[in-house]
């Protein structure tokens, strides 16, 4: 079984499945040459200031954007992620998921938030 159909033979797609996707897929074509983290990391810069395109100069979106058919151009930007993580050895889900822990840390729940004009975030009780 490949692709969709094994997407949506799984309940959700593990970084783990698109790890090993983005693996074959190199291998395949001997494109692990190519592969390297800095090439991954300019693909990956890329592929976001090719998102950042289709925002620009628009305003503000309302979120669930409507209509929008540019899933692929994000589908390009975690795809890019998981082969540099992979390449420079780094477990992403785990790393992720330490640093989600550790932002709750930093910034409790039972804190009030507000923001200045510049964006910083200010913490209170
Ligand atoms: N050396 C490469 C080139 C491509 N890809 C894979 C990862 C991305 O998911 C996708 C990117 O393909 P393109 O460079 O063709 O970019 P786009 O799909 O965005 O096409 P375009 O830039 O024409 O819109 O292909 C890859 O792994 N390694």
């Amino acid at each position: 079984m490949t692709g969709i159909q094994e997407a949506d033979h799984h309940q959700s797609v593990s970084l783990d499945l698109l790890k090993q996707k983005m693996a074959d897929f190199a291998k395949e074509r001997d494109w692990d040459r190519f592969h390297s983290p800095r090439n991954l990391l300019l693909a990956l810069v890329g592929e976001v200031g090719e998102l950042s395109e289709i925002f620009q100069w628009k305003g503000e979106v309302p979120r669930g954007l409507a209509d929008w058919k540019e899933e692929e151009k994000l589908s390009d930007v975690l795809l890019y992620l998981v082969r540099l993580s992979d390449i420079c050895g780094v477990d992403l889900g785990k790393a992720a998921l330490r640093k989600v822990e550790l932002n709750a840390i930093k910034y409790p729940a039972s804190k009030q938030y507000t923001t200045d004009s510049d964006g910083a975030v200010n913490m209170s009780d």
